[in-house]
């Protein structure tokens, strides 16, 4: 089968040249993209975002050597409503962050960029049979995006930092066993958002996503956001100091949004 092809956010391998091994990454509508909040249209259309967690699901945490992902195996965790015709199922969420707190979210808004985003990644379960089939297909994908900032401490991320220590090194994985609701990291604001038709924003890039990014953003404090820096991007490759290379600026430069409209849930 085929090699899979080494990518990453930086030199030959970074974003300039996904297009070359992943064709997708120079399609028509790509992400992320930056919100021009003056060209935004308002949809009065929406019905009211559905989105239904339950806390009793074991996931497993992942450093995947781009990002943490947290795994979810719970047929409880669903996302209807707003602008999605059918229903969701969460699959996983991470997050892109930067190397310092003036950057890291991947979607900017009037040219503003946050210190980090997260992505709650969710799979059309009405349209398709499993996650690998729906991520390549349009509508398959919806990703709830909330943009997080240098604040006040958010005790809900620790439940998921506290588990960082084990997966440090690529590939480390760690099982969450305990009462975790994703829903806690979310904006207490659920109903104004922005949302349009783009991509993945790693390869392969599928054209496949929905997004719904919340306009309330989230507050995190600063040594919060520097354990986000605080894992590894492999587990062998060292700098010449023989220090660890540490993940950061995991956030891919904003696409061309190609006649593409920005719809908003508010006025
Ligand atoms: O590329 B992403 O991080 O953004 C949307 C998404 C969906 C599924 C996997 C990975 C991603
Ligand atoms: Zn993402």
């Amino acid at each position: 089968e085929s090699k899979p092809v080494a990518w990453g956010y930086e030199g030959d391998i970074g974003p300039c040249n996904w297009h070359k091994y992943f064709p997708k990454a120079g399609g028509k509508r790509q992400s992320p993209i930056d919100i021009d909040t003056s060209a935004t249209q308002y949809d009065g259309s929406f019905k009211p975002l559905r989105i239904h967690y339950d806390s009793h699901m074991c996931s497993s945490l992942t450093n995947n050597g781009h990002t943490f992902c947290m795994s979810v195996n719970s047929d409880q965790c669903n996302l209807s409503g707003g602008p999605l015709e059918d229903k969701y199922r969460l699959l996983q969420f991470h997050c892109h962050w930067g190397s310092d707190d003036t950057k890291g979210s991947e979607h900017t808004v009037d040219g503003h960029q946050y210190a980090a985003e997260l992505h709650l990644v969710h799979w059309n379960t009405d349209k398709f049979k499993s996650a690998d089939e729906a991520i390549e297909k349009n509508q398959g994908i919806a990703v709830l995006t909330a943009f997080i900032k240098a604040g006040k401490e958010h005790r809900g991320w620790n439940h998921v930092l506290s588990h960082f220590k084990d997966i440090k090194k690529v590939q480390g994985t760690s099982t969450v066993n305990e009462d975790f609701n994703p829903k806690c990291l979310l904006p207490e604001n659920q109903t104004d958002y922005w949302t349009y038709e783009g991509s993945l924003t790693t390869p392969p890039c599928h054209e496949s996503v929905r997004f719904i990014i919340f306009k309330e953003v989230v507050e995190v404090s600063s040594e919060q956001l520097a354990q986000f820096r605080s894992l590894c991007v492999c587990s062998s490759r060292k700098r010449d100091t023989g220090e660890d290379e540490h993940l950061v600026d995991n956030f891919r430069p904003i696409q061309p949004l190609n006649g593409r409209v920005v719809k908003a849930s508010f006025q």
